[in-house]
């Protein structure tokens, strides 16, 4: 690893030399949420994202893990989902099954996406009522500080504008505190619909790591997590504070150049 220390209140950074030991890191990371929590609770509540966090994911398909991980235990869902058909290239959950689901032994019962056959709106109303019946039953557990449910782990990447989930800079949709799961019909970033977790959400987990690599979120990054200054622009990840929960970094050296105070060397 490059680095790996606490940065002031924006969580633990975890720095690596290059995607392979990235990859690695973030599979021991995610194996090891997984035993605690099944000790603890019995499940494993995992949310993920789309785009290049599933492919970095990858490791988690192959030995040990493959092997070692109690699959049986977990239960998916997504942070955020584009409103298209679970068949469509832009379907978040066609990429996870595509690219992790279907390599695992994951019950297929677990896995809670989202319905592709009604519009936004209605889309993240019914996941609400999906997560509320699984709050009910304890597989998610619920905050004990605000009236949210409690992921073990919620997994985001984060876009070089700074969006993490489908919270977009600028949007309203950062705003929303009453909702668990809210829709947007007008993405910057296509698809225009979808749903996303709201920030309460997000920052009621137990655990949320995002993960960040490549040269063109450099300055996301920096902004992301560095002291900037009032008049500096902030972006949606910057927003991302569990509130009891423990905030992971995990990025590449391009994604982390910019970072005040970081010195690699040579
Ligand atoms: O549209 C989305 O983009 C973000 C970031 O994707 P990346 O490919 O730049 O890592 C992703 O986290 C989100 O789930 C997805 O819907």
């Amino acid at each position: 690893m490059a680095f790996s220390g606490v940065k002031n209140d924006r969580g633990e950074l975890r720095i690596l030399e290059n995607l392979d030991e990235l990859r690695t890191d973030l599979a021991d990371y995610i194996a090891e949420l997984s035993e605690a929590a099944v000790k603890e609770r019995g499940v494993f509540a995992i949310a993920l994202s789309g785009g290049s966090l599933i492919g970095l994911m990858g490791k988690l398909c192959e030995a040990p893990y493959n092997k070692t991980v109690d699959w049986g235990k977990w239960y998916i869902f997504w942070a955020d989902e584009r409103v298209v058909a679970k068949s469509h290239s832009d379907s978040n959950y066609k990429l996870a099954k595509d690219g992790f689901l279907s390599k695992v032994p994951i019950v297929p019962s677990h896995v809670h996406s989202i319905n592709d056959s009604v519009s936004a709106e209605e889309a993240a109303d019914e996941y609400t009522f999906v997560i509320r019946q699984l709050v009910k039953s304890r597989m998610v557990s619920v905050s004990d500080i605000s009236d949210c449910p409690k992921f073990d782990l919620i997994l985001l990447g984060m876009g070089p504008d700074g969006h993490v989930a489908s919270l977009f800079p600028n949007h309203a949709v950062l705003d929303e505190k009453d909702e668990w799961v809210t829709f947007i019909t007008d993405s910057p970033k296509p698809p225009p619909e979808r749903i996303t977790f709201t920030l309460p959400v997000i920052n009621s987990a137990s655990n949320v790591a995002i993960v960040v690599t490549g040269e063109s979120k450099t300055e996301s990054v920096h902004l992301a997590i560095d002291n900037i200054g009032p008049d500096s622009p902030s972006v949606p990840a910057r927003l991302v504070q569990p509130t009891k929960g423990k905030l992971v970094w995990f990025l590449d050296k391009p994604a982390a150049s910019k970072l005040d105070s970081l010195q690699f060397p040579e």
